[in-house]
């Protein structure tokens, strides 16, 4: 299967939506659609779900993925890591319309209270180490071990490389958008990514794109 580097991925979603001119809002959706899949699929125990997330588009995942959980009648709790005054457009869009839906968003979450969490802090943007103080939340977070479903990548994990940027979030799934990361599948990113499943959010990538990876290293699980 045809792994990606975290920039190649940003250049298919930028053609994708400036080239082929899909709305970032619909590949949010979907994206957050076939999260719903992956829940709905598997036996996780869906009693209090507790969404983290980000100011990037990862986090306007998270914040889509929230608002069907909520219509579906889910005890689902959202929080933001980092200011939300600073969140991206598409966190802002997000949260304009989850506010129409009366859900309220939690300041500060017990983690101990939560029996699945989905991160959706970090993805393909990450760039850095991670702030000091969210490293500090991972590691307590992977100290009470509790089931985690990551988008796109688990927070802290570098998507081209699959280093930890400082602390990473261990993930039991890991549901990736359009193709897998090259990250995913090696070194500490490999093992902290737990099931990796590939899913179809309708991203195009241009027909003369050039990828880093040869396609026939590699094996993944697709769906
Ligand atoms: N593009 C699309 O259309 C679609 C994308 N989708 C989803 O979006 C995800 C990619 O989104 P994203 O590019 O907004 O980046 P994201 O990972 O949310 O990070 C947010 C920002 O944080 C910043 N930052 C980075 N590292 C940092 C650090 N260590 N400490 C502090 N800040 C740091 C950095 O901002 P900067 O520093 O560059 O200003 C970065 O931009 C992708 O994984 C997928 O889930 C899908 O929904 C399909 C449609
Ligand atoms: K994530």
């Amino acid at each position: 299967m045809q792994l990606v580097t975290a920039s190649e991925m940003q250049k298919i979603d930028t053609y994708t939506v400036n080239t082929i001119g899909m709305p970032q809002d619909v590949l949010i959706e979907r994206a957050a659609l076939s999260v719903i899949d992956v829940i709905g699929a598997g036996h996780f125990n869906l009693e209090h779900i507790l969404v983290l997330a980000g100011l990037g588009n990862n986090g306007a995942d998270g914040v889509a993925i929230t608002r069907l959980l909520y219509a579906q009648g889910f005890n689902v709790s959202l929080q933001f890591v980092g200011n939300v005054s600073r969140a991206k457009e598409s966190v802002q869009r997000q949260l304009a319309i989850i506010e129409k839906y009366g859900l309220v968003r939690s300041e500060k979450s017990d983690f101990n209270e939560a029996t699945l969490i989905i991160d959706a802090i970090f993805g393909t943007g990450l760039n850095n180490l991670l702030p000091e103080g969210l490293q500090k939340m991972i590691k307590a977070a992977n100290h009470i071990e509790k089931t985690v479903i990551a988008i796109d990548t688990p927070t802290g994990i570098d998507a081209t490389t699959g280093e930890v940027r400082g602390a990473a979030l261990k993930a039991h799934t890991t549901v990736t958008f359009g193709y897998n990361k090259i990250g995913l599948t090696q070194r500490v990113g490999g093992y902290l990514s737990g099931n990796v499943i590939v899913k179809d959010i309708g991203l195009l990538t241009p027909p003369d794109f050039s990828f880093s990876d040869t396609a026939d290293k590699h094996s993944a699980t697709d769906v």
